[in-house]
């Protein structure tokens, strides 16, 4: 068996001349969650799926599960489960209903799927409202029924596209949970596609960023971010302006804010503000406010594609004073 539950190797998928996915390589490992990070159109949807056997790619290699999606769909279809940005319950039935058939359609019937179901609708903490129809469910019941339904065949692979997206925090905070003890307890591997930026940090071990159809930077979040490598120190200062950079080795650029601050960048924003403040009183400049800002996911971006990814998560912005070419 091979260690990767993923293998996909120049995948291009085309929409008649449009090409949505422009020959892109990754791999994912067993029991590993990997998410696919970019803004809307970015090629994630296309790329799940290509993945999930639903759009057949137009040239590459794809094989999930350790079968080729193109020459063994249904060997790849009964190993995977996935939950899309659209919900596909039947919103007259009712949360067992639900579950109940898609058990069927896999094969599985008598005791075993009651069990499976009770299991699985306790698990996200659906079993109480398992008699009431879908269409009286929020948006986050639905999609966490939507989620215990995928688990019903026990597939090695789950794919979640933008599994958070148009939920409340709590909520969202609920499903990463129910992610994690999928990986830990079942060493399921789990590929998700995201443009929230918190959630492909707090989730996964390993992330690819995509924009316009191309990964253009693959790694765990403290890769990327070493990417840009440097802290941000902001400074409020009072003294002559001309001296606010507070030149030294250590500080590895400077700008001066419309807001009259000072962004400093350093390797390490932590050993520097002592260093800062000893500076400062050498050379007469009173500090009054100190921030500081480590790298994002969210700067990683703006650093390798001038833009920000759409960002609806609630996250801090920054402003990003340093660009580098
Ligand atoms: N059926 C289609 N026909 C033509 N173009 C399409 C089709 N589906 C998607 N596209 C285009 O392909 C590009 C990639 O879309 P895709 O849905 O894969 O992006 P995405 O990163 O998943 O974004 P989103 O999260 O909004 O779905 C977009 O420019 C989109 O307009």
């Amino acid at each position: 068996m091979s260690e990767y539950a993923i293998e996909v190797e120049n995948l291009v998928k085309k929409y008649g001349d449009f090409e949505a996915v422009k020959g892109i390589s990754f791999k994912v490992r067993r029991g590993e969650i990997f998410a696919f990070l970019g803004p809307n159109g970015a090629g994630k949807t296309t790329t799940v799926h290509v993945l999930t056997t639903l759009l057949k790619p137009t040239s590459g290699k794809v094989f999930v599960a350790g079968h080729d999606v193109v020459a063994e769909p249904n060997e790849v279809r009964r190993k995977i489960g996935i939950v899309f940005q659209d919900p596909s319950l039947d919103r007259e039935l009712t949360a067992y209903e639900n579950m109940y058939l898609h058990g069927r359609i896999y094969g599985l019937g008598g005791n075993e799927l009651r069990e499976k179901i009770e299991k699985l609708l306790k698990f996200v903490e659906l079993w109480d409202f398992r008699d009431r129809q879908v269409k009286t469910f929020s948006g986050g019941m639905r999609r966490r029924l939507e989620l215990a339904r995928s688990l019903l065949h026990e597939p090695e692979v789950l794919f979640l596209d933008e599994p958070t997206v148009g939920l409340d925090p709590q909520t969202r905070a609920h499903i990463w949970d129910y992610i994690r003890v999928m990986k830990e307890e079942h060493n399921m591997t789990i590929f998700l596609t995201t443009h929230y930026m918190d959630e492909a940090e707090m989730l996964a071990d390993r992330i690819a960023i995509m924009d316009h159809g191309k990964i253009i930077a693959e790694g765990t979040a403290e890769e990327l971010k070493k990417l840009i490598g440097n802290d941000v120190v902001y400074l409020k200062l009072e003294g002559p302006e001309e001296i606010r950079c507070l030149k030294a080795d250590f500080i590895r650029g400077c700008k001066l804010l419309p807001d009259g601050r000072v962004a400093l960048e350093v390797e390490n924003a932590a050993e520097a503000l002592p260093r800062l403040f000893e500076l400062a009183k050498e050379r007469g400049v009173k500090i009054l406010e100190v921030t500081y800002h480590r790298p994002t996911l969210n700067d990683v971006f703006l650093h390798l594609t001038g833009r920000e990814i759409r960002d609806e998560g609630g996250e801090q912005k920054f402003p990003m004073p340093f660009k580098r070419r």
